[in-house]
């Protein structure tokens, strides 16, 4: 999958633009055009994305895609990516001593699933480079859970730890998956289970390195309701709402989202279109 990524991200920009962003999540995202940290309007993320959504034809992709075997490669990836996160959220499961299954069934395999795979480049030094630069800022996922692969052990990526208010480096291995809880399991489990908020940074060097990432982000089904788990740990449980809210939509009201209408409202906050 990082062989392909490296080849997609060399294309020719005009290329790469045949396939732009669309509503649906799925396309080229160039330079500049999203920046993860909606509460600074400032500085745009320099990096460049390729976002998959559950694929129905060869078409939607780019030429390279359907070449000797490379669609075949992505459909495996992908489903490979979403049995571990169903296995990941069917132990989540036993853990709050709900129903096995409970997450498994609002997380289905079909058409409409808003799953993601995203293959992710940095480049080296970029023209749009200014004091502020970052390379993805401070936020959280939307969905229930994201795999995070990094590639040749470049750093750059950070999590927040929200007790010592501190920013910690996740330092990257090749065989390293990281796992990212994200929104919809913070409201399910009323904070119990908290969002990661995490960042890139660029390197501390003048022309820094290259990075290549790829994650898979795990969304629950559009209609599945954000609302807390049927678990005994629930019960008396109230949701703090630490400062982590900023980057968190709608926390401040108290209206029950579905997956798809959070998904959709956070997407919008992010993306210059
Ligand atoms: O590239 C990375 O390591 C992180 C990317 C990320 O957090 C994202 O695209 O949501
Ligand atoms: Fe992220």
């Amino acid at each position: 999958m990082f062989e392909l990524s490296k080849r997609y991200f060399h294309l020719p920009l005009e290329e790469k633009l045949k396939h732009q962003i669309q509503e649906k999540n799925h396309g080229y995202v160039r330079a500049g055009q999203e920046n993860l940290d909606s509460t600074d309007q400032k500085s745009m993320d320099l990096k460049e994305a390729f976002n998959i959504s559950r694929l129905t034809n060869e078409e939607d992709l780019p030429a390279l895609f359907q070449e000797n075997g490379n669609f075949r490669l992505v459909n495996q990836f992908q489903f490979d990516c979403y049995s571990l996160c169903m296995k990941l959220l069917k132990y989540l499961a036993i853990g709050f001593e709900i129903d096995e299954d409970y997450f498994l069934s609002r997380h289905k395999w079909d058409e409409d699933s808003s799953d993601i795979i995203r293959l992710l480049y940095y480049p080296s030094s970029s023209s749009l480079t200014t004091e502020k630069s970052i390379r993805a800022g401070a936020h959280s996922d939307y969905g229930s859970i994201t795999l995070l692969f990094q590639h040749e052990e470049k750093g750059g990526l950070q999590v927040f730890d929200r007790v010592t208010k501190q920013w910690c480096d996740v330092k990257p291995y090749n065989e390293m998956i990281v796992v990212n809880t994200a929104d919809a399991l913070e409201y399910w489990t009323k904070g119990f289970v908290k969002s990661t908020v995490h960042r890139v940074i660029m390197p501390d060097q003048l022309s820094p390195d290259e990075r290549y990432s790829i994650a898979y982000f795990c969304q629950p089904s559009n209609t599945v309701l954000l609302e807390p788990i049927p678990s005994k740990y629930m019960i008396n449980r109230v949701f703090e709402k630490d400062e982590h809210a900023k980057h968190v939509l709608n926390h401040e009201s108290d209206k029950i989202l579905t997956a798809g209408e959070h998904l959709r409202l956070r997407l919008n906050k992010t993306y210059a279109y």
